[in-house]
């Protein structure tokens, strides 16, 4: 079987704990279908009893009879379309639960291969389409073939003569608009393509709105924003001419078809050989036939391209998370701070043949602040992702109080760090929800004296909604020092036991450089902490300096014996640190 029609299998698995709404929506099409079957022979009493006899009688009844027929049908069609649509929907929601916990805890490495933004696109649109097939298109599908089915049927025994030429004039009917139809999906999958591609294009422009005007892009943006609007114009009058024809054809073809029936029909009801009522109810026969076989073909494509997004999205669901906890994971004791890393190689899984850490060894002392230092690109903070395990290393070890990483549960791992990255990731939503993000529970107490720590508390304060000031997107509105305040106070609250921080290499103003500084001094006080330095108040103050030169530990020691003895720190003592502050 095609990995294809597996993925559909996958699919289908998740309707299995709905069983009874799948039973509720069958039992309610086959309902609907057979009622609307029915409606063919109740047209034909009307005519043939009700109006043929002249009598008042006869003629409510039938007319009361097919209202019944109506009502049934009314009931039926809103528990099909209920109960279908919730499937669909429900199903959705499960696989998009699914996928997101799964993506979710998978190693960032996986990420670098595939986009984000492709990602992101196969949750909304493969989602969309998937919903829409399972809410829709296949009870569609199943309604018109049961339709069809009985429809034949139905016709054989209201006319066998008139259903020969009805079955060999249908294809004459059905083949032109199928033809049709395809260029028209053809041209609206193009359509929804092009109109993707001016919603990419404007999130990306207005993502980087600061560099596009401080480059004065504005006008070449325009430009090619234009080629693009047009591009979709021109697909979407191309798609609405075919409809249009699509739409015109039909008319003529299937009124026509009904015209020649009429004709050939009426001639025998005129000559007596059959009565006006079948004649009726055979017309209503074929339009169901021939619009439940148009229906059909229609969703079969739409079937075809769920089966697309089936695939896609069970690929997503089956991609193995190369980290994860062991199944047996030693318990950690409590965390000091004690780090070694231990002839430890590691090249990125993206780029193989380059090693970034080239047998680097290093054990970190209990309590202290240790600088890692060196030229951009050495590998400090792949270190730090070694060290939290985003990737494992290709040989060596690096133990956390004597325990292998690899063979520790993964949050008691995480657990012991408090992370302050360079560019600090701050979620939309409130300061207090940001501040809250690793501590959910923090007593408004601990934030204040967090805040207070990191100095922040105050510009917090001043802001005209407080803590819930909202910030933007990736903590748009603060300044990048007020930025990296904000997320020492956060590591402050998660109280962890090792701090890592990657000091930001942007340089602050003077007054916001030392309240980080002090803010990383309290913070540090009582900690074991790495900190990858930029600054000399940093590296001056450390207790040891790593010097990491090209993934190989290349000095260590005190700022002034390593001026001493590293040329290379030396060098990049005097021309790289930065001396604010
Ligand atoms: N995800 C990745 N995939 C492949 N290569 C990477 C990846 N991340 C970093 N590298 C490469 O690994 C090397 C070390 O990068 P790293 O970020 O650890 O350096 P760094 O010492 O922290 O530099 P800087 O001070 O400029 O931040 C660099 O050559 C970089 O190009």
């Amino acid at each position: 079987m095609s990995n294809r029609w597996q993925a559909v299998l996958k699919t289908a698995a998740f309707l299995k704990p709905y069983k009874s709404s799948m039973g509720f929506s069958l039992l309610a099409l086959f309902l609907t279908a057979g009622i609307t079957l029915s409606i063919g022979q109740g047209i034909r009493l009307l005519v043939d009893r009700g109006f043929a006899t002249q009598s008042p009688e006869l003629l409510a009844q039938y007319v009361l009879i097919f209202l019944m027929l109506v009502v049934l049908l009314a009931i039926g069609t809103f528990t099909r379309y209920y109960w279908v649509t919730w499937l669909g929907e429900r199903v959705i929601a499960d696989i998009r639960r699914k996928v997101f916990a799964h993506l979710i805890d998978l190693h960032p490495g996986f990420f670098e291969t595939n986009r984000s933004l492709e990602i992101q696109s196969r949750l909304t649109a493969d989602m969309t389409l998937l919903q829409s097939v399972v809410g829709s298109s296949i009870s569609v599908a199943l309604r018109n073939l049961i339709m069809l089915i009985g429809g034949v049927i139905l016709l054989f025994i209201t006319n066998v003569k008139l259903t020969i030429i009805v079955m060999l004039s249908i294809p004459l009917v059905i083949i032109p608009i199928l033809l049709f139809g395809r260029r028209v999906r053809l041209l609206s999958r193009q359509s929804q393509d092009k109109v993707a591609t001016v919603g990419a294009y404007v999130g990306e422009m207005l993502g980087q709105i600061k560099t596009v005007q401080a480059y004065n892009h504005q006008a070449v943006d325009k430009i090619h924003f234009n080629q693009y609007v047009e591009d979709a114009f021109l697909i979407a009058r191309q798609r609405t001419l075919q409809r249009a024809w699509l739409i015109a054809v039909v008319i003529v073809l299937v009124f026509g078809a009904i015209g020649v029936m009429l004709w050939i029909g009426g001639m025998d009801v005129i000559e007596d050989k059959i009565s006006g009522g079948e004649l009726a109810a055979f017309i209503f026969y074929s339009i169901i036939v021939g619009s439940a076989a148009g229906s059909v073909s229609e969703v079969l494509g739409d079937l075809q391209r769920a089966a697309g997004a089936a695939e896609r999205t069970m690929e997503l669901l089956e991609e193995p998370c190369q980290i994860y906890s062991p199944a047996n994971p030693c318990q950690l004791p409590v965390v000091t701070g004690n780090i070694v890393f231990q002839q430890i190689c590691f090249a990125y899984p993206s780029r193989p043949e380059i090693q970034v850490i080239n047998d680097f060894s290093l054990t970190v002392r209990l309590g202290e602040t240790l600088a890692l230092v060196g030229l951009s690109g050495a590998g400090k903070s792949t270190l730090f992702d070694l060290l939290l395990r985003f990737y494992d290393i290709q040989s060596g070890s690096i133990k956390l109080e004597g325990i292998d990483i690899r063979d520790l549960d993964l949050s008691d791992l995480r657990r012991s760090f408090a992370l302050v990255s360079q560019n600090p990731a701050l979620f939309h939503g409130s300061i207090e929800q940001n501040l809250r993000y690793a501590h959910p529970n923090a007593t408004n107490a601990e934030i204040e004296a967090a805040t207070k720590a990191a100095f922040i508390h105050d510009f917090i304060l001043s802001l005209p909604q407080g803590y819930q000031t909202n910030l933007g997107d990736t903590g748009l509105g603060l300044s990048g020092g007020q930025k990296q305040r904000l997320a020492i106070a956060r590591a402050i609250l998660v109280d962890a036991p090792i701090l890592l921080l990657d000091e930001a290499t942007s340089a602050l103003d003077s007054q916001s450089e030392s309240w980080v500084q002090q803010a990383i001094t309290r913070l540090s006080a009582d900690r074991t902490t790495l900190v990858i330095a930029h600054r000399l108040s940093t590296v001056v103050t450390a207790d040891r300096i790593a010097l990491i030169h090209h993934g190989h530990l290349e000095a260590l020691g005190t700022h002034a014996e390593l001026m001493k003895s590293s040329d290379l720190y030396a060098r990049l003592a005097m021309s790289r640190f930065q001396t604010s502050g």
